[in-house]
C-alpha cells in the first residue's frame, strides 16, 4: 500500500522526507489534483477569527507620544478589543494597570462551530450556551513619579472609556461618569488629577481587601504561580486549593505590610515595617546617584558588602562565636564597618554599598515574616510587591533569613505576579469582572513581545537584540562559610526591564475551555511527557533555531511575500529567538514550561505577527495529492479481508509497515487492538470514536480517514478532533469537513456518514437553520479541540470537544505531538490507542531505548487498567 506519510516539519528529525514525498509524488502523476476544490476551500482569509484567541486590527495604527519613548503607546483605531474594565493600584513608588480587553466569540459567523454545538445539545433554545466572553489580561506599570506617561498610556488605549471599541468612543460622546476602580494610597492622592485630566472618577477600594484578593486569585487560578527560590534555584510549588490557608502575606512595595490571611476576604493586617523596597532605592539613590531602581539593582551583582558591614569575624578576630551559631563571615552589623574608616561616602564602592543596603533591608524583612508566622503558627509565606522584582539574589536572601530562623520550618514563596497583587485585587472588586466563573482551565497565560505595543516593527527588531541581551552579570563574592551565610545566587541575571516584562505574559480567558471529561485523573495528569531540563532545553533551542529561516520563509510566502509580510517576518524572527534566548537562560521564566508550551509559544508568536497560517498552501497541495490516490487505496483496502485490512490501516496511519519495513514497534500492542476490533466486535463495537488527527496531507488523507471510515462501516460513530488554530501543517477543524466532503466522493460509507451527518452540507453549503437543537446522534462529525500547536493538553480543551467526548468508548490519538511528546502517559477512562511513529532518534533512545523511524501502536484498554 502506499505509505502514509505523517511528517511534521519540526517534530520529525528525519524530516519525513522520504517517505512523504513518495506518496505526494505518487499522486501529481495520478490524477492531478482533480478533486481539490472542496479541499481547498478554506483559505486564509477564511480562517475564523477565532474566539479565543483572536488577531489585532493594525490596520491605522500610529505611535502616540515620543517615538524614542521606551514603550510608546500606539493608538489601535480599527482594533475590535472591547476594553471593559482597568483597575488601579497606586503605591508609594509605582503604578500598576490591570486591564482587560474582550473579545466576543462570533459562533454565529463559524458555521461549523455552530451546528457542531447544535449536534451536540450546546445551545439552548437557540441562544448561545456562554454569553460570557473571553478575553485577556493586561500588566503594566508605570513609576508614580511618571504619573503623566500612565494618564497618556490610559488615554491613548481609552482604557478608561471601556475601550476604542465602546459605544462612547464611536459615538464620540462623553459619558458623563466613568469609574475606574483604583488602591493604594495614590488612589487618594491623585483622584482629583484623574478627574481632571480623564474625566474619570476613582472609585476607592481598601489596599489591604485588595493585596489579598489579587493574592488569593492568583494561588487559585493559575497553575504556575508561586515558586520557592533557594540557592539560586527557582522551583514552583503546586498549590492545593484545598489547602491554600492560612498564609502569610508579605507584601513588600515601598514600605511593607504583612497580612495573615485565613479565606477569602478573612485577613488581618497582623504587622508591617517601613524598612521596605522605598528605603533600598531611596537610600541607594543618595548613596550611589544611580539613576533607576534597576541600575541600583545591578550594581548590587558587582559588590562586595564585606568592606562596608562589620561581619562576627571583624568582630571576633577572625574567629566564628560557634557557640550562638554565628559564622566568622555572618553579617553583626550592617554598615558597622563604616563607623570606623576614616572614610567618606565617595570612598565606598557604589556597588558594595548597594549589595550591603540590599541584604540589610532583605534579611530585615525575612527576620520580621519569620517572627510573624511564628507568632501564627504559620509555615507558608508569601512574598510580594515590586521590591522582589523577581531578583535571584533578593530571594535567595529573603527565603535564607526564613530558612535560617525557622529551623527550616517556614517556607518562602513568591509570586510571579509579584507586584500586581493589589491591581488584581482591585479589578476583582468590580461587580462584574468576568473572571467569577472562571476556573484554572479557563486561563492560558501567554507571553506576546509586546507587538504593536512596544514599538513599530522596525524599531521592534532593531530593540529586539537589546530584549535579549541580559544585562551584564557579576557575581557577588563570597566570603567564609557555615552560619548565617550570605546565600549564593547562581544565575544572578537583572534583565532589562522591556524584558522583564515577558515574566508576566498576557492572561487570556477562554471560558469556552473545559478540561477533558474522559481524562482519569486531571489532578495528576500531566501533558508532557519529558521534563524540559537545560540539556532538552538545549536540544530544543537548536532545533527550533535551525527551523526558523525556513519557518520565516514559507511564513512570508503564505502572507503572498509582500514587503509588509518581509517585515513581519523578520520581527517574528526576532522575537521567537527573543523568546528562545530567555528561555535557554532561565527555562522557568514563564512558569513551568513543557516541550508542549514551547511549541506553542512559537505558533502563538506567529500569530502575534499576524501570520494567520504559515503553512496554508503546502497544505492545500498535500491533501489534492493525497486525494488523488485515495480511490485506489480504498479500492486496496476493500479487497482485503478484515483481518489484512485493520493491519494496513494501522500501518498507513503510522507511516510505514510497523513489521518489515527496517523500523520496529517498540510499543506493539496490534493484537490487542485488533482482538477488540474484530474478535470482540460481534458482541459490542465502540460506540463512539474520537479520532485526534495530525497533519494535512496523506496523514489524514490516506491515513486517518480510511480508518475512520472503518469504524464506520462497523457501525462506530466517529468523531474528528482537529486544531482549532493552525499549527505547522496541521489539519484545522475548519478545513476537516472540505478533506471529508472530497474523499466522500470516492466512497458510499464516507458519503452516506457524512450526508447523515450533515457534514457535507456544512462543508458545501452552510448550516441547515432549521435544525433541532436537541443533541442529534450523527455517525460522523468534526470537532475542534480548542488548541492551536502540535500538542494537546487535555487540561483545556474545547467545550465542544467536551461534549462529544462524553458518549465516547474510544479514543485514538495520533502523531508525535499529541501522543508521544504529550500524553504518552496519560490514562483515559475509556479505550486509548496512542499511534505514532518517532521520527526523532534522540526520544526514541530515550523514551523506548529505540531507533528513529520506530513506531508505537500503544492499546489500553479501560479493563485491564
Ligand atoms: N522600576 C522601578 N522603579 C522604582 N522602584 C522599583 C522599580 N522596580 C522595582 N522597584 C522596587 O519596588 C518598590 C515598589 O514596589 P510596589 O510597586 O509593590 O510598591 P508601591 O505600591 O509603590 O508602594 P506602597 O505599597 O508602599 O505604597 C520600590 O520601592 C522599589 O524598591
Ligand atoms: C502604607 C502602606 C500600606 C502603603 O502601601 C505601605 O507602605 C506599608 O505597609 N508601610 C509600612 C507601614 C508600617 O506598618 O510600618
Ligand atoms: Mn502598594
Amino acid at each position: 500500500m502506499a505509505a502514509n506519510n505523517n511528517s511534521d516539519p519540526i517534530l520529525d528529525e528525519g524530516g519525513g522526507g522520504g517517505v512523504k514525498h513518495e506518496a505526494v509524488g505518487e499522486a501529481g502523476e495520478g490524477k492531478g489534483g482533480g478533486g481539490g476544490a472542496a479541499a481547498t476551500q478554506a483559505p486564509a482569509a477564511m480562517l475564523p477569527r477565532s474566539g479565543s484567541r483572536p488577531q489585532l486590527d493594525l490596520s491605522g495604527a500610529a505611535i502616540h507620544g515620543n517615538l524614542e519613548d521606551r514603550n510608546p503607546t500606539i493608538l489601535l483605531p480599527n482594533q475590535s478589543d472591547d476594553i471593559s474594565h482597568l483597575a488601579l493600584d497606586i503605591g508609594g513608588s509605582l503604578i500598576k494597570l490591570v486591564y482587560f480587553s474582550r473579545h466576543a466569540e462570533h459562533s454565529s459567523e463559524d458555521k461549523r462551530k455552530l451546528s457542531t454545538k447544535r449536534r451536540l445539545g450546546m445551545l439552548n433554545g437557540g441562544r448561545r450556551s456562554y454569553p460570557v466572553l473571553g478575553g485577556r489580561l493586561h500588566f503594566v506599570k508605570f513609576e508614580t513619579g511618571k504619573l503623566n506617561e500612565c494618564l497618556d498610556f490610559i488615554s491613548s488605549k481609552q482604557l478608561h472609556r471601556g475601550g476604542v471599541d465602546s459605544p462612547s468612543w464611536r459615538s464620540g460622546a462623553q459619558p458623563d461618569n466613568i469609574v475606574i476602580k483604583a488602591t493604594g494610597g495614590g488612589a487618594f492622592k491623585y483622584a482629583d488629577l484623574f478627574k481632571e485630566r480623564l474625566g474619570v472618577s476613582l472609585e476607592k477600594e481598601d489596599e489591604m481587601d485588595c493585596l489579598v484578593a489579587g493574592a488569593n486569585f492568583l494561588l487559585k487560578s493559575i497553575r504556575h504561580e508561586a515558586f520557592t527560590h533557594m540557592d539560586g534555584q527557582k522551583e514552583y510549588v503546586q498549590i492545593d486549593q484545598n489547602d491554600l490557608f492560612p498564609f502569610l502575606l508579605v507584601n513588600v512595595g515601598s514600605g511593607v505590610s504583612i497580612i495573615k490571611v485565613d479565606g477569602h476576604g478573612k485577613f488581618q493586617r497582623v504587622s508591617g515595617t517601613n524598612v521596605g523596597g522605598g528605603t533600598y532605592w531611596g537610600l541607594g539613590r543618595l548613596m550611589t546617584k544611580c539613576k533607576s531602581f534597576d541600575e541600583l539593582l545591578e550594581l548590587s551583582q558587582r559588590g562586595d558588602n564585606s568592606t562596608i558591614d562589620m561581619l562576627v569575624g571583624d568582630i571576633y578576630g577572625g574567629l566564628d562565636y560557634s557557640k550562638i551559631g554565628l559564622s566568622a563571615s555572618t553579617i553583626a552589623s550592617s554598615f558597622g564597618k563604616t563607623i570606623s574608616d576614616d572614610k567618606e561616602l565617595s570612598d565606598y564602592r557604589p556597588e558594595d554599598i548597594s549589595l550591603s543596603l540590599l541584604r540589610m533591608i532583605s534579611y530585615n524583612i525575612g527576620q520580621i515574616s519569620y517572627l510573624n508566622a511564628l507568632r501564627y503558627g504559620l509555615k507558608r509565606i508569601f512574598f510580594g510587591g515590586f521590591f522582589i522584582r523577581g531578583h535571584a539574589y533578593t530571594m535567595d536572601t529573603i527565603s535564607f533569613a526564613v530558612n535560617f530562623w525557622s529551623k527550616g520550618e517556614a517556607k518562602a514563596m513568591f509570586l510571579r505576579h509579584e507586584g500586581f497583587l493589589g491591581a488584581l485585587g482591585a479589578f476583582m472588586s468590580y461587580e462584574k469582572h468576568g473572571l467569577d466563573d472562571l476556573r484554572i482551565h479557563h486561563l492560558v497565560e501567554r507571553f506576546p513581545m509586546g507587538a504593536p505595543y512596544i514599538s513599530w516593527m522596525e524599531k521592534f527588531v532593531q530593540k529586539g537584540t537589546q530584549i535579549t541581551a541580559p544585562v551584564p552579570v557579576g557575581f557577588p563574592v563570597t566570603t567564609g562559610m557555615g552560619g548565617f551565610e550570605r546565600p549564593t545566587a547562581k544565575g544572578d541575571i537583572l534583565r532589562s526591564d522591556a524584558s522583564a516584562a515577558l515574566n508576566v505574559g498576557v492572561l487570556h480567558l477562554v471560558p469556552t475551555l473545559d478540561v477533558f471529561p474522559l481524562l482519569e485523573d486531571p489532578k495528576m495528569y500531566e501533558p508532557n511527557t519529558i521534563d524540559l531540563d537545560l540539556n532538552e532545553y538545549k536540544y530544543w533551542f537548536k532545533i527550533l533555531s535551525d527551523h526558523l529561516p525556513d519557518l520565516v520563509d514559507k511564513a512570508v510566502a503564505s502572507e503572498g511575500g509582500t514587503d509588509d509580510a518581509k517585515r513581519r517576518g523578520d520581527a517574528f524572527a526576532h522575537a521567537f529567538s527573543a523568546h528562545l534566548a530567555r528561555l535557554m537562560e532561565e527555562p522557568a521564566a514563564y512558569g513551568k514550561f513543557g516541550l508542549a508550551n514551547l511549541l506553542e509559544l512559537r505558533e502563538e508568536c506567529l500569530r502575534e505577527f499576524q501570520f494567520v497560517d504559515a503553512y496554508v498552501s503546502i497544505k492545500q497541495r498535500e491533501n489534492e495529492a493525497s486525494l488523488a490516490v485515495l480511490p485506489d487505496l480504498l479500492m486496496e483496502l476493500d479487497s482485503m479481508n478484515e483481518e489484512a485490512r485493520l493491519l494496513a490501516l494501522i500501518e498507513g496511519v503510522l507511516a510505514a509497515n510497523i513489521f518489515d519495513w527496517g523500523s520496529r514497534a517498540c510499543i506493539d500492542d496490534f493484537d490487542m487492538f485488533k482482538k477488540r476490533m474484530l474478535a470482540d466486535k460481534k458482541g459490542q463495537p465502540y460506540k463512539r470514536a474520537l479520532l485526534f488527527v495530525d497533519n494535512s496531507g496523506a496523514d489524514v488523507v490516506l491515513g486517518m480517514i480510511p480508518l475512520a471510515r472503518e469504524l464506520l462501516r462497523n457501525g462506530t460513530e466517529v468523531v474528528l478532533v482537529a486544531n482549532s488554530l493552525p499549527a505547522l501543517n496541521d489539519v484545522t477543524a475548519n478545513e476537516l469537513p472540505g478533506i471529508v466532503a472530497e474523499a466522500a466522493k470516492h466512497c458510499g460509507i464516507l458519503r452516506k456518514a457524512a450526508e447523515a451527518g450533515g457534514l457535507i452540507f456544512d462543508a458545501m453549503a452552510g448550516i441547515q437553520d432549521d435544525l433541532k437543537d436537541e443533541p442529534v446522534s450523527v455517525p460522523l462529525m468534526v470537532v475542534e479541540n480548542g488548541c492551536g500547536s502540535p500538542c494537546i493538553d487535555f487540561r483545556q480543551v474545547s467545550s465542544e470537544l467536551a461534549a462529544a467526548a462524553k458518549d465516547a468508548d474510544l479514543l485514538i490519538l495520533e502523531g508525535m505531538g499529541r501522543s508521544l511528546h504529550t500524553n504518552l502517559n496519560a490514562r483515559f477512562k475509556c479505550d486509548t490507542l496512542k499511534l505514532a511513529m518517532v521520527k526523532n532518534q534522540r526520544l526514541a533512545e530515550k523514551l523506548f531505548n529505540g531507533n528513529i523511524y520506530d513506531c508505537i501502536c500503544k492499546f489500553e484498554p479501560v479493563h485491564l487498567t
